[in-house]
């Protein structure tokens, strides 16, 4: 991926980017003094004059709070500065900007809040390193206690940057003010939640820093696959725009329906559904471009087979309404092998993982080619026992891992989804509105990724594409939305990334 403005640094990465700006030429007491003044700025422009409550930590974190303290107080505001460290300790540029901070300080205590009407929390940012304990906890749960609105410097102190997960105790900010990029851990909840609003300030560390790092994780925007979309050219054809097959249930025919829909109004030339014979006149009259094939009377685990024998279709979808119940089960964990034995690209999803709960190492060992996994939390955990939430892992490493030990793109679905892929990039997705978390949904991003698949997009690029559109047409049709809905809602969505693309 090419490092640009989507670009997630961990906090560790941004300690880089800190040196090599400062080995580029911009002196690290300049930078501070950016930072500094780039969230005094902003909170002159969010609240009105009132009594603030500067809280500095030890490092450099606090160093810009020292810069706040002193900005806001040449603004005229009544600034009370509640210092924990000690000012010899800390960095050269720190001490500097503590010099220049023309009140009194005092050490950090709960007391320090009477009186205050806001809040400025730079007791911990990037360098983070264990969890909140004494003094620095008793504070922050007095803040929380208070009720007070936060403004954070770079990140709530207690916010592991690169996770998105609190440290001991994180007093939730109604703003984040960040410098340069966004960390992952702003975006992966509870992170998002407890930055409130994240404001993303220059503070004039060049662009050419991005260079030296090894930069893998990106927010989806459109920028990142823009190229890469498969918009329908003048002299096309429907052949030439991919043939996606879904497996579809016997029992439950909407899901498989509703991913076949998706795969259409995303691009797809053709898409057909394979489905149980007993279930075939409810599949056939229900739709009308997509073609409906019967899998034979005896419906036996072989029969998706001799369908995938047919070399035009280049994707194959498996898990919507697949079914688990009796020999269902069989007959998807058959299909699956199958369609990943002759090396077909596909996306599976639902019951195609939920059917491999038992053994999962015998999809993962089979999966050599082209493959989408799109689980939710708990099909996740069925999956990757080890990789759970009680595990402790947050959710990018775990996608990261499960990417990794698969050899399959996982797109791990939440408000956060997160699509990681097996050479260890990842990218989070953040378009998401609640409405999207209703049933069916799912079934559609599965059709969406797949018909991106079809055309010709990478994994990786298909299954962020995929998600961002979700996330738009959700916010397109906002609250009332029903999974039938979001398909039919594409088109517009479309449009605009056309008109924005030309
Ligand atoms: N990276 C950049 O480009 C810039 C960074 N700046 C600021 O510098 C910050 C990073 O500074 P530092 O690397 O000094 O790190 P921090 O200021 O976040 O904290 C490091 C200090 O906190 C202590 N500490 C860590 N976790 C603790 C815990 N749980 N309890 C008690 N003490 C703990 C460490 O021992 C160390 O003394 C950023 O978050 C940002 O606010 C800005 O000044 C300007 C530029
Ligand atoms: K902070």
């Amino acid at each position: 991926m090419t490092p640009n403005q989507h670009a997630l640094l961990t906090p560790q990465q941004m300690t880089q980017a800190d040196q090599a700006a400062v080995v580029a030429g911009v002196p690290a007491f300049r930078l501070m003094a950016a930072a500094g003044n780039a969230v005094a700025e902003a909170i002159r422009a969010r609240w009105s004059k009132r009594p603030v409550l500067v809280m500095a930590g030890p490092g450099n974190n606090g160093g810009d709070g020292f810069v706040i303290a002193e900005q806001l107080r040449q603004h005229g505001w009544p600034v009370t500065l509640a210092f924990m460290g000690q000012i010899d300790r800390m960095s050269e540029e720190a001490q500097a900007h503590a010099k220049a901070w023309q009140g009194e300080w005092q050490s950090l205590s709960p007391m320090q809040l009477e009186g205050a009407e806001l809040v400025v929390d730079a007791l911990f940012g990037a360098g983070l390193s264990r969890l909140i304990e004494g003094v620095a906890y008793e504070m922050l749960e007095a803040v929380v206690q208070s009720g007070l609105p936060v403004c954070a410097v770079d990140v709530p102190s207690g916010l592991d940057g690169t996770t998105g997960q609190a440290l001991g105790m994180v007093a939730k900010a109604e703003l984040t003010v960040t410098f340069f990029r966004k960390k992952p851990g702003h975006l992966i909840w509870p992170g998002r939640f407890l930055c409130g609003d994240l404001l993303l300030c220059d503070i004039g560390i060049p662009e050419s820093v991005l260079k030296g790092l090894a930069i893998n994780i990106m927010e989806n925007q459109v920028d990142l696959w823009r190229q890469d979309y498969p918009w329908p050219q003048q002299n096309g054809h429907k052949f030439h725009r991919g043939h996606v097959l879904i497996y579809g249930g016997q029992w439950i025919t909407g899901a498989s329906r509703l991913s076949a829909r998706a795969s259409q109004r995303v691009g797809a030339g053709l898409v057909s559904l394979a489905v149980p014979e007993i279930s075939w006149p409810i599949y056939a009259a229900s739709m009308l471009s997509v073609m409906v094939k019967p899998l034979g009377k005896n419906q036996s685990e072989q029969a998706f087979h001799q369908v995938l024998n047919d070399s035009r279709f280049n994707v194959v979808v498996i898990g919507p309404g697949a079914g688990l119940d009796g020999k269902d089960k069989d007959r998807v964990k058959q299909a699956v092998l199958g369609t990943l034995k002759c090396g077909r690209a596909c996306v599976l999803d639902a019951d195609a993982l939920t059917a491999f709960s038992e053994q999962p190492e015998v999809l993962f060992s089979a999966i050599h080619g082209p493959c989408v996994l799109t689980p939710h939390e708990g099909e996740f955990a069925r999956l990757f026992p080890h990789l759970s939430e009680p595990s402790g892992k947050d959710k990018l490493s775990r996608a990261k891992q499960a990417a990794h030990e698969t050899g399959a793109v996982v797109l791990l679905k939440g408000a956060d989804t997160i699509i990681a892929s097996p050479d260890g990039r990842a990218i989070i997705n953040t378009n998401a509105p609640a409405e999207l978390a209703t049933g069916g949904a799912g079934d559609v991003l599965a059709g969406f990724i797949a018909g991106l698949l079809a055309q010709g997009m990478t994994p990786f690029y298909a299954a962020a594409a995929a998600a961002w559109l979700h996330g738009e047409v959700a916010n397109e049709i906002g609250v009332g939305l029903i999974a039938e809905d979001l398909a039919d809602a594409l088109p517009n969505v479309l449009q605009r990334l056309k008109a924005y693309q030309d």
